[in-house]
């Protein structure tokens, strides 16, 4: 099990602290919480008060005093409906409590992930083991709920404990034990068999249960691989169906599913050895209350049926509370799997922040047209891609990128981004002009196409007339009536397609600055000259810096700059580029 030490709780309190200390609802929280300690001391009072009802109630009967037990069944009424109020009042507040934090954390946690590219850069910077989807989902939903009643559980078993040991301290008093003609008492004589009782078993508990942590923890790992390797299947479905690899991949979930299995079986075992004990010692904790109280019931008749009662009851409340106590280390260990990961992700992304902060060495200005000065691209390994680049771009020119592959145009596109940490130099651009980068792969989020269209910056009413239109212009008119269809679009449209999508997106958003990466690889030569020529005709003012390998792009751009892959590049102007109007007569295909 892991340690509880002091870096545990520092992680600990890394987390619950902000929520508590620095959100806006944090007064709310806390009055929230609050009230659900009150209502946990006023249940265990209830309790108290109903193990003294037990007494007086069983010895109206054992008398047969009618009114009295009447009276006392009155008096059950009114404690069990107050106890049923703060019960289902304190679970609401408690999932109230729980949904916030839940809800705060993952607005702070999505905030930290998404700001500055930190999720790329933890992938591009780590070694990317790490899942911050599960992190997000997940393990902040447990992670709440685990503190909650971890907190709110401790806290009732102490404060039940309290109570109860007390009750129980005053009852022993009546126990006169006879012993060759003499009485004595045994001071807390039934605290003692109580705290004995309650610590055996539980430590008996614990001893056969243990091995049960570790076989849930392998079965969860177990199934969640089980179903990855499933979720690759569907992710890849084509190229698994292509392959006909079928069998391969049955083989591969069976010897999964195996895993499964096989650890299943141990925890059924287990569960067995574990259910022998606990029944019995469930059945016995019935009894033996009664069985040390009998020598004051029969031979001294110091308690009556309700003093047995009472004590019956007050010894389960110290043995329940004492078995939650010592039995939570099970709960205690996920929960401290659970902090671990949580810090864990914290820190690689405060680490990322970090990095942004200190070594990102190329600089970035505030300036009327693209600049670059001394612009040096490197590798994480040092290995430089591009040395000592300069050049000048202003709005409406157009600049070509060509090279080996492998040669760093990529991630010449991700340093003039702003997304690339290594390397030094300064680049230059119009602060508040948003430039559109469009990468090999479009990227086609979720939803409908309209969606996927208006994406990355969004429109608040978006003009459908203009969206058709564009989609009419990149050869894809068949989508125009498609605009609120909702599905993966990455998934039934070839790559191509997608590609001109990207191109509608530009036709949209009519950016300043344009940055292609390949964008129109997937199109056969005519499509991509023809949307190439759609761009110089309809965004006249807009600088485009564009990879390709295709000489027949040179055409479309006035300079080519050319990389080695060893650092050493070359600018060379290009004769006689094309215009749009040129090109305006061009064909679109679809
Ligand atoms: N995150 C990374 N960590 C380490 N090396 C990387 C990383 N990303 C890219 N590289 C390496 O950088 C080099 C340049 O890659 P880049 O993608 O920029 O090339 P490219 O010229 O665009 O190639 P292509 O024409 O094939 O697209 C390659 O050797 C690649 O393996």
């Amino acid at each position: 099990m892991q340690q509880f030490n002091r870096a545990f709780f520092r992680d600990l309190w890394q987390i619950i602290k902000p929520y508590w200390s620095r959100s806006p609802e944090r007064w709310l929280a806390r009055w929230v919480f609050a009230l659900i300690i009150a209502l946990n001391l006023f249940m265990v009072f209830i309790s108290y008060r109903i193990t003294q009802w037990y007494a007086v109630f069983w010895n109206a009967l054992q008398h047969f005093q009618v009114q009295a037990a009447w009276t006392q069944m009155a008096i059950f009424l009114g404690l069990a409906t107050l106890y049923i109020i703060a019960a289902v009042s304190q679970t609401f507040f408690t999932q109230m409590l729980e949904i916030r934090w839940r809800r705060w954390l993952t607005v702070e946690y999505l905030d930290a992930w998404l700001a500055r590219g930190t999720f790329y850069h933890m992938q591009v910077l780590g070694d990317g083991t790490d899942n911050p989807d599960q992190r997000i989902s997940e393990d902040l939903a447990s992670f709440t709920s685990m503190t909650l009643n971890i907190a709110i559980g401790l806290l009732s078993s102490i404060t039940t404990l309290f109570a109860f040991v007390f009750m129980l301290w005053e009852l022993s008093a009546l126990i006169t034990i006879p012993w060759q003609g003499h009485t004595f008492t045994i001071p807390g004589y039934l605290v003692w068999a109580a705290l004995i009782y309650a610590i055996f078993g539980t430590v008996i508990t614990a001893w056969i249960g243990k091995p049960l942590i570790q076989l849930n923890f392998n079965q969860e790992r177990y199934q969640a691989d089980f179903r990855f390797s499933m979720m690759r299947l569907r992710e890849n479905s084509e190229s698994v169906a292509l392959y006909r690899g079928e069998g391969e991949e049955r083989h591969h979930f069976l010897r999964r599913f195996a895993e499964v299995y096989a650890n299943y079986w141990r925890i059924i075992w287990r569960s067995m050895r574990l259910n022998w004990w606990s029944s019995g010692y469930g059945q016995a904790a019935i009894i033996f209350p009664i069985l040390v109280s009998l020598p004051a019931y029969f031979v001294n008749k110091a308690i009556g049926i309700g003093g047995l009662q009472q004590i019956a009851s007050a010894f389960g409340q110290v043995q329940g509370a004492l078995s939650f106590i010592v039995s939570s280390y099970s709960s205690l260990a996920n929960w401290h799997a659970v902090v671990d990961r949580l810090r864990f992700f914290q820190q690689s992304m405060e680490e990322v922040h970090r990095i942004q902060d200190n070594h990102y060495h190329i600089e970035r200005r505030d300036g009327p047209y693209l600049r670059v000065d001394g612009l040096t691209v490197r590798l994480p390994n040092g290995r430089e891609l591009v040395r000592d680049l300069d050049f000048a771009l202003r709005r409406g020119e157009r600049l070509l990128i060509m090279g080996p592959s492998g040669g760093g145009k990529s991630t010449l596109i991700r340093a003039l981004a702003g997304i690339w940490p290594f390397g030094d130099g300064r680049v230059t651009m119009p602060a508040g002009d948003r430039p559109l980068f469009l990468p090999q792969r479009p990227y086609l989020p979720m939803g409908s196409l309209r969606d996927v269209l208006v994406y990355p910056f969004g429109m608040a009413a978006p003009d459908d007339e203009r969206l058709r239109q564009a989609l009419h212009l990149v050869g894809m008119a068949t989508l125009a009536d498609q605009l609120d269809e909702v599905k993966l679009w990455s998934h039934t449209l070839s790559l191509g397609e997608q590609q001109r999508l990207a191109f509608a997106r530009v036709l949209i958003h009519r950016p300043p600055w344009l940055f292609l990466d390949e964008a129109s690889s997937a199109l056969d030569e005519p499509a991509e000259q023809a949307l190439y020529g759609l761009l110089l005709e309809q965004l006249p003012d807009t600088a485009i810096v564009s990879v390709g390998h295709r000489s027949s792009l040179l055409a479309f751009h006035e300079r080519c700059l050319r990389l080695d892959g060893r650092g050493n590049w070359t600018m060379e102007p290009i004769n006689a580029p094309a215009t749009g109007l040129a090109l305006r007569l061009q064909p679109h295909p679809g």
